[in-house]
């Protein structure tokens, strides 16, 4: 009975992490959608965020497409069989994949070979500690690839962009956690959170910043200098101007929380971990004899759901709107300004980090002439009747097909790619030499596009497993922003220069 009922409290916990927001993270998120101003870009970004929290809340589907890397942190009475709590983990996490709650997410590293059920070497992380307390707790975090990519490790004393030295004291830490805000600019899908930590050595800094993800949003620091440093970084980063989704913007940073542990003398670090607006983490308590959740952590205040009327953005918005449908011209696209709104119907493609190796090396399955590759990694069930249903599907981190995106769009003839986050000088060269746009979708609206996605029509490279394979998707009114055009224009490259101007305004010391 205990078994059971523990393996179904496991199983809520990962379903309840991975498709409802926390309480404190909405409230955050609407903060933010109140400080923006409406027909901005940053607020219509927002706007589809808020409309994709309430869509996952719907449908108990997954908020993002991407449902990280499982991190469970576990406190058991003295006694209790932690064996069995592994066990009942593995078994929730291989039902709630089946149920489409989860990516398979897990791949062996050197194959890539998927294991399609999220377990695999190392896989769940699981910590355990004990302690005193009677009952067992279980904390679940569901941190995502595109934001776990923009995490940084500072070695003080170093050399920053913008900031010059930092040093070893609480001066050099400020400018570390200000310069890793400024680093990730919007490929973590901000407006996001930061965990730090303060000393330890490389992997338990990390830890202890990974710790701090934990902490209500609204919590205040018990150390007076931290408390004042997490406010002092709160404002200071919101003053760079990146963005929600680094397109500019007031709301760039929505919590930091900074811990701190013991070094040894040659040592000093400051690790960041850095976590996207789609910041699923959950906690429970358990009964140690039942296996039954007694207590939902972060249940404090109202669950807000966002007010579709409120955010008047897209009424008041004044871009152009194109609708395009491939195969697309090159004069088409040259007609594209960075700026300009897209409206997508018809056929677009998946393709990602896989797909993008083979096709640098093998010939297309299919003509990609004039045709959308879009950079993302679905959340996908089978049918009864044998066809597939996209659960989840928002872009992927665009910069990690840098080195193959230009010629790929070259050789094969491909107009337009779609992910999130920018690319880098190379492919804003290629998109001017050979015609080609880059579009921008709202990083973590995995419902939202889903919900534009009315058919599946096919699918090539399958054996690359779910999240990597070629798609082929028939969509309604996708809707993304022209940040990068065939004129050699870069909103990212734009926003990545001004808010490094602006970084460069908290160059003198603050904290002594
Ligand atoms: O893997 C994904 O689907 C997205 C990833 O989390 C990313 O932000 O790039
Ligand atoms: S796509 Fe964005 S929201 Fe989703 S896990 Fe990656 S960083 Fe987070």
């Amino acid at each position: 009975m205990y078994i059971e009922q523990l393996e179904k409290s496991m199983y809520d916990l990962i379903c309840e992490t991975s498709t409802n927001l926390p309480k404190d993270v909405r409230r955050a998120v609407k903060a933010a959608r109140e400080q923006e101003d409406a027909g901005t870009r940053a607020a219509m970004s927002l706007d589809t965020i808020a409309k994709n929290i309430n869509m996952a809340d719907d449908k108990l589907s997954p908020i993002c497409q991407d449902t990280g890397l499982p991190t469970f942190k576990i406190k058991t009475p003295i006694g209790v069989n932690q064996l069995e709590i592994k066990a009942a983990i593995k078994k929730a996490l291989i039902q709630a994949t089946k149920d489409g709650k989860l990516r398979p997410n897990a791949v062996d590293s050197i194959t890539g070979e998927n294991s399609g059920d999220n377990l695999g070497d190392g896989l769940p992380v699981i910590k355990f500690e004990q302690w005193e307390n009677d009952f067992i707790e279980v904390k679940l975090i569901l941190k995502g690839g595109g934001c776990e990519n923009k995490n940084i490790q500072y070695s003080l004393p170093t050399e920053l962009e913008g900031l010059g030295r930092a040093g070893r004291d609480l001066d050099g830490i400020r400018k570390c956690i200000l310069h890793s805000v400024y680093q990730a600019q919007g490929q973590g899908c901000s407006a996001g959170f930061i965990g730090v930590g303060i000393g330890g050595d490389r992997t338990s800094g990390y830890e202890l910043a990974k710790d701090q993800l934990f902490r209500a949003v609204d919590d205040v620091n018990p150390n007076e200098d931290l408390a004042k440093m997490e406010a002092y970084i709160l404002e200071s980063a919101n003053k760079l101007g990146i963005g929600t989704m680094g397109f500019g913007g007031e709301a760039t940073l929505l919590g930091c929380k900074i811990g701190v542990m013991h070094r040894i003398p040659a040592s000093f670090y400051v690790s960041v971990a850095y976590n996207c607006w789609a910041y699923r983490r959950m906690a429970v308590d358990i009964d140690a004899t039942t296996g039954a959740v007694t207590n939902w952590h972060y249940n404090e205040g109202e669950k807000l759901s966002f007010d579709q009327n409120e955010g008047q953005a897209e009424t008041k918005q004044s871009s152009r709107v194109v609708e395009l449908s491939a195969p697309i011209s090159e004069e088409q696209i040259r007609d594209l300004k960075v700026g300009d709104v897209v409206k997508i119907s018809g056929r677009m493609y998946t393709g990602r980090d896989a797909i993008h190796k083979h096709l640098s090396e093998n010939d297309a399955p299919v003509d990609l002439d004039g045709q959308i590759i879009y950079h993302c990694g679905p959340v996908v069930l089978k049918n009864d009747d044998g066809g597939y249903e996209i659960v989840a599907a928002g872009p992927t981190t665009s910069i990690r097909e840098e080195p193959y995106q230009g010629d790929i769009m070259k050789k094969f003839g491909i107009r337009a790619v779609i992910g999130k986050g920018g690319m880098g000088p190379k492919t804003l060269a290629a998109l001017q030499e050979h015609g080609g746009v880059y579009l921008n979708a709202i990083g973590g609206a995995a419902q939202y596009y889903a919900d534009c996605i009315k058919a599946v029509e096919g699918v090539d490279l399958l054996q690359f497993g779910i999240p990597e394979a070629m798609w082929h998707l028939r969509v309604e009114d996708f809707t993304a922003v022209v940040t990068m055009d065939s004129h050699g224009n870069s909103l990212h490259a734009d926003v990545d220069q001004s808010s490094l101007e602006k970084l460069s305004q908290f160059k003198e010391k603050v904290f002594s």
